[in-house]
């Protein structure tokens, strides 16, 4: 799905080359600042490599249009991205985004309840904790039901029974979907219970290469 090479940003990672395939459900790990939301952004073509490509499948991201890469691989950062209005209008922003179809108002208090949002969908976003929010990005990335999806810490403003439950469903609906997810996450146990592989980005931070080397 995936096909890295020789892929260089400034002087923060350098991947010589990798192989990443479809339905893949991937765990990124490594040490604070060694690159991972760099990697994912990378991955997403929010930031242009400085050398090297990444292929989606055979095409390069440099190529592609930048509303298909968004349809198809989408990421949900770690801090999650609230504009101002209700929980509805959030829900749908991402939909509108990549010109996609509307659902029902029940399908979206579905998706709600299935993240344990017991809110109305006219509620204002402004009222929501911060874990709330996390929860409703991820709800907000599922409903537009991309190929991929990369997830910066998913889990990090949660609760560890909250943090379980939430990855539970989200994993069920990737499978069902058959859709491939690409997390990085401190949370050993959810890495442990639910990636199939994982990608250390330790070995690929330049700058820290460089420092051992001296
Ligand atoms: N656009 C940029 N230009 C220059 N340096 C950057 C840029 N983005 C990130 N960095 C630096 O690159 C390094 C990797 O950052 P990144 O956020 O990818 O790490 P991380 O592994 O996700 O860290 P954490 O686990 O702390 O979130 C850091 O030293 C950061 O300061």
């Amino acid at each position: 799905m995936f096909e890295i090479r020789d892929l260089r940003y400034k002087d923060i990672i350098h991947i010589p080359s990798m192989n990443i395939p479809s339905k893949s459900i991937i765990s990124i790990v490594g040490p604070s600042g060694s690159g991972k939301s760099t990697f994912l952004r990378l991955l997403t073509h929010l930031i242009t490599p400085t050398k090297g490509k990444v292929l989606y499948h055979n095409e390069d991201l440099k190529e592609m249009d930048p509303i298909s890469i968004r349809k198809k691989i989408l990421m949900v950062p770690q801090s999650p991205v609230m504009f101002d209005g209700t929980i509805k209008d959030n829900l749908l922003i991402g939909l509108k985004f990549t010109e996609q179809e509307f659902p029902e108002d029940n399908r979206l208090k579905e998706i709600l309840s299935m993240f344990r949002l017991n809110k109305e969908l006219a509620e204002d976003v402004d009222h929501l904790s911060g874990g709330e929010k996390q929860r409703l990005a991820l709800a907000r990335s599922l409903l537009m039901y991309p190929e991929v999806l990369l997830l910066d810490e998913p889990t990090s403003a949660l609760d560890d029974d909250t943090a379980e439950s939430i990855m539970s469903s989200v994993m069920e609906y990737v499978k069902q979907k058959e859709m491939s997810v690409l997390m990085v996450t401190h949370d050993e146990e959810i890495a442990e219970k639910y990636a199939e592989d994982t990608i250390d980005m330790g070995p690929y931070r330049l700058t820290e290469k460089r420092d051992e080397d001296e």
